[in-house]
């Protein structure tokens, strides 16, 4: 059987998109989904996407790691499927949709999408770094010489040996010359370096606030594959109306036999 499936990338993190209203896709297949992602032997991306039918929101958001596993929020994927239900004519310009970590509002504009993230309560203070979860959990730590730093090693060691069996993403970041912040990021599940997570974006974005590095409530973060903002209202160390901001664009459409 042939299925349509098309290529979405925000800000460098690619994923494979499925239109699967009529609930066609064999989800369970964690084999298929990893083989899908693969990058050399097949369509490569650093997660798979489905956009289901929801009782009560626009759209259903389901995502996949590129280990073919299920996995948590993903901020860059939740801007790229709202690109993907406004080219399917399931939404207009704005639209409230259902994804793991809960129901998200979004606008789209052009080739940006504006993507609110669920409320930030906590925020742990660790050695050298911090931890938070903005719908998938993130590992926030300043280094020095970012472009040179050992992001995968570095970040292999810290998600399999300070978090264990559940792991985090990791994030390391720096400040850049333009007043606002450079992001490389280690992904869990993709077991590798991406070129931009949006979750890991909006985590070091509270995070640096947090920290008294950033005064601003409207944060510039530079990632490999392009820029992100962050928005958000803060009281108490409560964190609310958080807005991830970038753009999000449809690579190419495709077939695939299985
Ligand atoms: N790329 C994502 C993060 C995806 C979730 C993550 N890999 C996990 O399951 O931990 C993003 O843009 O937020």
């Amino acid at each position: 059987m042939k299925y349509t499936f098309y290529k979405y990338q925000g800000t460098g993190n690619d994923f494979v998109m499925f239109d699967n209203r009529k609930n066609h896709f064999p989800k369970d297949d964690v084999r298929l989904v990893a083989s899908i992602c693969h990058r050399r032997f097949g369509v490569g991306s650093d997660g798979l996407i489905l956009l289901e039918d929801d009782e009560n929101t626009d759209f259903k958001m389901v995502y996949f790691n590129a280990d073919g596993k299920e996995g948590s929020m993903c901020g860059n994927g939740g801007r790229c499927i709202v690109a993907f239900a406004h080219f399917l004519g399931v939404i207009k310009k704005k639209t409230i949709f259902t994804a793991v970590d809960g129901l998200h509002e979004a606008n789209i504009k052009g080739d940006v999408v504006s993507l609110k993230m669920l409320d930030v309560q906590e925020i742990k203070e660790k050695q050298n770094a911090l931890y938070l979860n903005t719908g998938s959990p993130h590992h926030v730590q300043m280094v020095k010489e970012l472009k040179s730093f050992n992001v995968v090693k570095e970040g292999a060691r810290l998600r399999y040996g300070v978090y264990g069996e559940k792991g985090s993403n990791i994030n390391f970041v720096e400040f850049n010359k333009s007043g606002g912040f450079d992001i490389r990021t280690y992904e869990r599940g993709v077991e590798d370096e991406t070129l931009s997570c949006g979750t890991g974006v909006t985590a070091v974005a509270l995070g640096m606030y947090h920290l008294g590095k950033t005064k601003e409530k409207i944060v510039a973060v530079k990632a490999i594959g392009g820029d992100l903002e962050v928005s958000f209202e803060e009281q108490n160390g409560l964190y609310s109306n958080i807005y991830l901001r970038g753009e999000a664009k449809q690579v190419f459409k495709g077939e695939l036999t299985w």
